[in-house]
């Protein structure tokens, strides 16, 4: 893989190139929650803005069904990175369009243009190889040089992910250069015992990935969203709760598997259930109650792991030589349900392991919830990426980016 610092030393002055990033951060309306993952990104565009590149920014931001749609717009996020870099940043109104061929062919040496979210073209994330290679050359148009820096979205077969790197001369950026190094260790030399913890709303993404983690873990912690799957497939009730249905013989599956090898996969004992999913917006009360995680009444929706849950995962976590996180543990942009968060993040600074928190919430959980992010080992801009690099799967953003 060539990084960005072989790019810059063959020469970038006038060069249009392509950043692949990841600024798929929370929103509460357009005000940015967390602007980690713009941060992240910064090195690498400061370097390409330095040496003279005239840069092109893109990214997805939520999950918009393939048309424009104002409530996931980059606008924000454009805004941001101008703030963070202490320059202006264009912003082109479509991603391909008029607007986006005007805005990069206006762009002078060491200026810096975002456009808008590539998840506004159906071509983005078509299964369909044509239509994807058909929005990959409207992308490849708009650049000579083509640099991977979204390490949130390696995973996913997306046109700016897999298809656009083929098109065009490709390097990694600093972003996924360092990620890649860092979970590479977790791969080839995992101290144990070795915990993971999984929580979050993704949830047919992540029971996927528990089928190899089965090999790999020592124990296997679950909370948030994905919790309730496994409590249905030991037969209890689940309330209104988010549930797979179509994975519940997976699951199942899983929970053999893991007693036969060895795998100690714990769940949550209560849970805090309220009768509807809370008004993050207002914040009003959530009418919270706690109960046992086998007795949950059928009229309520499970949103955070109990007290007493916090405690045994906590004791799981404490003794463990290597802990990696993925998933809030409950709806923790409530105040109502977030003590199982805070519970976790708090375990992990207290434990002598080595720590990596994975993922777009997570990461920006620690930070909202007010914990120092430098006391944790490493926080990976990635979630199902860290995740599905963990399970030693090839990444199509990373396989894109090989020589
Ligand atoms: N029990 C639950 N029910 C519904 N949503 C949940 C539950 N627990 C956590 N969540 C939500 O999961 C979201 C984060 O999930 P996800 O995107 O999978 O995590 P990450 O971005 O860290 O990979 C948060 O917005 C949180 O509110
Ligand atoms: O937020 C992301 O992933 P994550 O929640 O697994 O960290 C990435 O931006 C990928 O987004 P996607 O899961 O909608 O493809």
């Amino acid at each position: 893989m060539k990084t960005i610092d072989e790019l810059l030393s063959e020469g970038v002055a006038g060069k249009r190139v392509f950043v692949r990033a990841d600024l798929n951060v929370p929103l509460d309306g357009t005000r940015i929650t967390d602007d980690g993952r713009i941060r992240a990104v910064l090195p690498t565009v400061k370097a390409l803005a330095e040496a003279g590149a005239r840069v092109v920014v893109a990214s997805h931001l939520g999950r918009p069904k393939g048309a424009p749609d104002p409530a996931f717009s980059l606008a924000p996020a454009a805004a941001r990175l101008g703030e963070l870099l202490g320059t202006g940043v264009a912003f082109a109104t479509d991603t391909v369009g008029e607007s986006a061929r005007a805005t990069v062919a206006g762009l002078a040496d060491g200026q810096i243009a975002v456009v808008e979210n590539l998840r506004f073209n159906a071509g983005e994330t078509s299964k369909d190889d044509a239509e994807r290679g058909a929005f990959a050359d409207q992308l490849a148009a708009l650049a000579d040089v083509y640099v991977g820096d979204g390490f949130g979205a390696v995973h996913r077969k997306h046109a700016s992910v897999f298809d656009l790197p083929a098109r065009l001369p490709h390097y990694a950026g600093y972003l996924i250069a360092t990620e890649v190094g860092v979970l590479k260790k977790l791969t080839e030399d995992v101290k144990r015992p070795y915990a993971v913890v999984l929580g979050g709303a993704k949830v047919s993404d992540k029971l996927a990935v528990i089928d190899q983690l089965l090999g790999k873990a020592d124990r296997l912690l679950i909370g948030g969203g994905m919790v309730f799957t496994f409590l249905k497939a030991k037969g209890h009730e689940i309330g209104t709760s988010l549930v797979q249905e179509d994975q519940l013989p997976a699951v199942r599956e899983y929970i053999e598997r893991a007693e036969k090898n060895g795998v100690e996969l714990v769940l949550p004992v209560d849970v805090v259930v309220a009768p509807e999913f809370p008004d993050l917006k207002t914040k009003a009360p959530g009418r919270p109650s706690t109960v046992a995680a086998d007795a949950m009444p059928s009229g309520q929706m499970g949103l955070d792991i109990g007290p007493e849950s916090r405690t045994l995962y906590a004791s799981k976590i404490a003794d463990a030589a290597t802990v990696f996180w993925n998933g809030p543990m409950g709806v923790f942009e409530h105040p109502d349900f977030a003590e199982g968060t805070k519970a976790v993040a708090q375990a992990l600074l207290d434990s002598k392991a080595f720590t990596v928190v994975g993922g777009g919430d997570s990461a920006a959980a620690v930070r909202i919830l007010g914990f120092d992010e430098n006391a944790f080992g490493h926080i990976s801009t990635g979630g199902g990426a860290s995740l599905e690099y963990l399970e030693g799967k090839t990444l199509p953003g990373l396989a894109a980016l090989e020589d």
